[in-house]
């Protein structure tokens, strides 16, 4: 096998834009894909739930996007007539990343933090409130257009579904004015999904010291009134679960009136100790636990039990609901190199049966990155996991993690979020790091700008 495709990419009939310009209804074809991986649930292997099977993988294979979604996909000896076609050249097709873990609405960044972290200091919370400052003073009209540029790094690099978080306001009126944008880009399609993060920090101002208030206050807050407020902007509430942030019942609380108000939980737990976070997530029912760095065995039982409790279906189509099913251990590579914290088990995890996602968790502090690519990679050169398993966990992973069943794969009715590649064969993914092998990305149905030379 070489590791350029077999032959240039060729558009079949003239390139027209993209689907955008097309008239509702209209279909194309694309052929050329070496190795189409539709990640087709309903050719998941019930003995084997979580793994790759051979089916889910096609050679030599072609597909049809209609009206935003896959309408066909097999081999390209089958393929049907379509209203337009194009030639993908012989490589490699996934479904477009999904990234279940990231904070895109923040001002400013902590470089020297990391170069200090570089030179041997170790990562704290309180450089949340640095952040915070920052985003508190960023004008609506710039924080928005930061977070589209994000949102648009992502995207170049294969993601095709973003969830994002609050948690850099930690007032009602910042927390709520992050889950406004968040909540209109989802609305414009441009990120899918939006989460609740006031706890984050317990900022100075609520030290308890010389009248000021204290940390209970906070949690009050942050369960009562702050949330009330954003509630209805938002699919999710988060909690970080860690010395120095918010303890087991800090976060039971704030994740329990989440929870009363309609929200699913999502939990950053075990990423600096053995928080506790992940046995609440477990406990409560939470979507995702995430970091999951220092894990004791029965962390490790806990997440795996979890993963035979069933799905239910959701309030729309594409959606599960989101107090039911596993807690999906989320892995975040890139946030644990730029913090130099030990990797993630995944592969323990995987071993125990445990349900999988990878994410980028891009924010300032921790991981200034949302090359979830990159995470891939590293899950498979560093936490040893095989691509299928990382490949699976960054796509399929990310859908469960977020309650998603539009997502993550293509099998047909799945959204056409399309991730083509400049090699012949994912593995690529691993065998060649760091180079630039995202070729297209399709989006909604919607070839986005090229990213690399054809
Ligand atoms: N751990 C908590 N929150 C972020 C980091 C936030 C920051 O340091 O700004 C994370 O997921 O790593
Ligand atoms: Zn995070």
């Amino acid at each position: 096998m070489t590791n350029t495709p077999a032959h240039p990419a060729r558009p079949v009939r003239p390139a027209d834009g993209g689907s955008a310009a097309r008239p509702a209804g209209a279909s194309t074809l694309l052929t050329g894909i070496s190795e189409l991986w539709t990640l087709d649930p309903a050719l998941d292997d019930p003995a084997r739930p979580g793994e790759v099977t051979g089916d889910q993988v096609l050679r030599d294979a072609a597909l049809v996007i209609e009206d935003g979604r896959i309408a066909w996909t097999g081999p390209a000896s089958e393929a049907p007539p379509a209203d337009a076609a194009e030639d993908l050249g012989g490589r490699a097709v996934l479904p477009g990343w999904v990234d279940s873990h990231s904070h895109l609405v923040f001002d400013g960044d902590r470089a020297a933090e990391f170069e200090a972290r570089m030179a041997g200091q170790s990562y704290s919370a309180g450089g949340i409130g640095v952040t915070t400052d920052a985003t508190r003073s960023a004008s609506d009209e710039r924080l928005r257009t930061l977070v589209r540029g994000r949102i648009a790094e992502a995207v170049a690099g294969g993601t095709t579904c973003l969830e994002t978080k609050t948690g850099y306001g930690l007032t009602i009126a910042d927390e709520l004015r992050a889950a406004e944008l968040a909540s209109s880009l989802v609305t414009a399609g441009e990120l899918d999904e939006a989460t609740f993060l006031g706890a984050h920090l317990v900022l100075g101002e609520y030290d308890g010291r010389d009248g000021r208030p204290g940390a209970e206050e906070y949690v009050e807050l942050v369960s009562g009134e702050m949330l009330a407020a954003v509630a209805p902007h938002v699919r999710w509430i988060d909690v970080f679960c860690e010395e120095g942030a918010f303890d087991p019942a800090q976060s039971a609380r704030v994740l329990r009136a989440g929870a009363a108000a309609g929200l699913g939980l999502r939990v950053h737990g075990n990423q600096l100790g053995r928080s506790g976070g992940v046995a609440l997530a477990a406990e409560l029912g939470a979507a995702s636990v995430d970091h999951v760095n220092h894990l004791g065995p029965a962390d490790v039982d806990a997440l795996a039990a979890t993963a035979s409790r069933p799905t239910a279906p959701g309030d729309g189509p594409g959606r599960l609901a989101v107090g039911a099913g596993p807690t999906v251990a989320t892995a975040l590579p890139a946030c644990d190199l730029s913090t130099r914290a030990p990797l993630a088990p995944a592969r323990q995890l995987l071993d125990a049966g445990a349900m999988l996602a990878i994410a980028s968790n891009c924010n300032p502090g921790t991981s200034y990155t949302s090359a979830m690519t990159f995470c891939v990679t590293t899950a498979v050169l560093q936490m040893h996991l095989s691509l299928a398993e990382a490949l699976r966990a960054a796509t399929r992973g990310g859908a469960l993690a977020l309650r998603r069943t539009d997502v993550g794969h293509l099998g047909v009715g799945a959204r056409a979020d399309l991730h083509v590649l400049d090699a012949p064969a994912a593995i690529h993914l691993a065998y060649r790091p760091g180079m630039p092998l995202t070729h297209r990305v399709w989006r909604h149905g919607i070839p986005q700008a090229p990213t690399s030379q054809s």
